[in-house]
């Protein structure tokens, strides 16, 4: 067993690659908020192949701004910043590699002075995000800058009298201040989270932020700050201590923290930068002028049924996605999702033949070797449904389209949140807006149909009639018959 460290690196099992570059010449150029499981998959994964290419001052400096990252920020600091990568390919063949691109790592609640310094740099050209889709704060139904996070409204206050920031926004908006007071370039604001416009709703949160700290620095990010968009992909679960295991095991690597995902990656990303970008498309990054097509197609395809399988896996009592999509009820009812209610709402996508990319997604969620469970997929429900699965909705109610596999999601989500499977045994909804949700599905008992009143998720889509009887109808139906048995009921109609 040998244990990760840039010392250890020549001691490693040969079938594990290593950087082959000299990480200690790297100079970074990247400040990526956010150091997840994610982030470790695929933006650092892209960058660790610019570096193994001869790519030079494009290193990322990784910053934590929860309480909370102070265990990666331990993990990382005991192996020198380097991780282990093991991804495996729905045919089941698995490869290792020690990722080197992070080449330092701050915590923000205990360096903010350093997060400061390294956004104020000049090398640093790109800000990058996975914050999540709440990291935000922008409100879904009506695109308004709501922030709810302690961080993020200590700093609307704090930043105008000079306090050190606290959230990402806060660092991001703090050294675009700073670059515009020395007369500098501004960075690229790249977010990397799974949301439709992701550039787009950066922008608006940044812009909001500092038209409320300083309306002048709005404007001058407004005319001066890239926010590129971007298509991202790579199923990535949680670490546990099992993955670890795993690594120890197959490849005698004793790592606090790898990450385990999926073989299958994808980077679609808008060609829009304030000072200059990695040569991205040399390692497999698709870099284009319009994201559009590609990122409705994977939130509304992919998420999407994400969202579908899981609320029903769960009440139905499966644990993982592998096991529901091999199941041959749940496989049918998402490609009839799939195919007559997300594909009407796309448009052709360049290059992509929709049925192919169906099908491969059936084959990258039966993996078994990635264990990705459904409860990772409902963490925050309430952020996730309004972007990857209401936006459907919408547009299949105004063309008259078929909506009753996403009514059905719906109504398991409402029926999830009650607490019970269709077993009896207890389930645990994990939710930022638990207590307010719980208050609104309880209103079903004396107005069916009320859960769709909920403006924070459903905007004014409550006051749709069909919408509210299809919904009213599936929440019967599951109640009578059981997550499964409502599956049948729709694959025999
Ligand atoms: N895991 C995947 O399969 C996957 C795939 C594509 C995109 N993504 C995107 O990446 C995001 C992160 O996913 P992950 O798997 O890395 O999760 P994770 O739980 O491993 O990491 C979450 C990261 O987000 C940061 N974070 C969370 N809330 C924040 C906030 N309010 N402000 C600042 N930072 C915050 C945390 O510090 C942490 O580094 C997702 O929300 C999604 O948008 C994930
Ligand atoms: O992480 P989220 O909230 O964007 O969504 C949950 C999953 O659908 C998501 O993580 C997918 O695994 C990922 O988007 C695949 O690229």
């Amino acid at each position: 067993m040998t244990t990760l460290s840039a010392r250890t690196l020549s001691d490693l099992d040969p079938r594990v690659a290593v950087p082959s570059y000299d990480r200690a010449a790297v100079r970074p150029g990247i400040v990526h908020f956010g150091v997840g499981a994610f982030h470790r998959s695929h933006e650092a994964m892209f960058v660790d192949r610019l570096l193994s290419a001869g790519a030079e001052g494009w290193g990322i400096v990784g910053v934590g701004t929860l309480a909370s990252d102070a265990a990666m920020r331990d993990a990382l600091s005991a192996q020198d910043d380097l991780y282990t990568l093991v991804t495996t390919a729905p045919d089941g063949v698995v490869e290792a590699r020690v990722v080197g691109s992070i080449i330092r790592y701050l915590l923000a609640p205990e360096q903010p002075e350093a997060v400061l310094a390294a956004l104020r740099d000049p090398a640093t050209r790109i800000a990058s995000l996975t914050i999540t889709e709440g990291g935000y704060g922008i409100n879904d139904a009506t695109g308004a800058f709501e922030p709810r996070d302690a961080a993020t409204l200590a700093d609307l206050d704090g930043l105008a009298d000079g306090a050190a920031p606290q959230s990402a926004l806060g660092f991001v908006v703090a050294g675009l201040r700073e670059r515009r007071d020395a007369g500098a370039v501004p960075f690229t604001v790249m977010s990397c989270d799974n949301i439709q416009g992701n550039g787009h709703v950066a922008r608006a949160a940044v812009l909001a932020f500092a038209e409320r700290v300083d309306p002048a620095l709005a404007a001058w990010i407004g005319e001066t700050v890239a926010f590129p968009n971007s298509m991202v992909d790579r199923i990535t679960p949680v670490t546990t201590d099992e993955s670890r295991q795993r690594v120890a095991d197959e490849f005698g690597v004793e790592d606090r923290w790898p990450v385990l995902s999926e073989s299958f990656v994808q980077w679609v990303l808008e060609d829009s930068f304030t000072a200059g970008r990695p040569a991205f498309e040399e390692v497999g990054v698709q870099v284009v002028s319009d994201v559009e097509p590609y990122e409705l197609m994977k939130l509304r395809l992919l998420n999407a049924s994400h969202q579908a399988m899981s609320y029903l896996g769960l009440l139905s009592g499966a644990e993982y996605v592998h096991q529901v999509c091999r199941d041959e009820l749940f496989a049918e009812f998402l490609l009839g999702y799939m195919r007559d209610e997300a594909r009407p709402t796309l448009a052709p996508v360049p290059g992509v033949d929709l049925d192919e990319y169906s099908a491969e997604l059936m084959r990258r969620f039966g993996s078994e070797a990635i264990k990705d469970t459904l409860m990772r997929q409902i963490v925050d429900g309430s952020d996730r449904i309004p972007k990857f699965l209401l936006p459907v909705v919408r547009a299949q109610l105004a063309s008259g389209g078929e909506i009753e596999r996403s009514v059905l999601v719906l109504a398991a989500w409402s029926r999830f949140l009650e607490g019970v499977a269709d077993d009896g045994s207890a389930l645990s909804p994990v939710d930022k807006r638990l207590d307010e949700l719980r208050v609104a599905v309880a209103g079903e008992a004396d107005a069916p149909g009320s859960f769709l009143d909920y403006a924070p998720v459903f905007g004014d889509l409550g006051s749709d009639a069909r919408l509210r009887a299809a919904f009213v109808e599936a929440r019967a139906l599951l109640a009578s018959r059981g997550a499964r048995g409502a599956l049948q009921s729709l694959a025999t109609r």
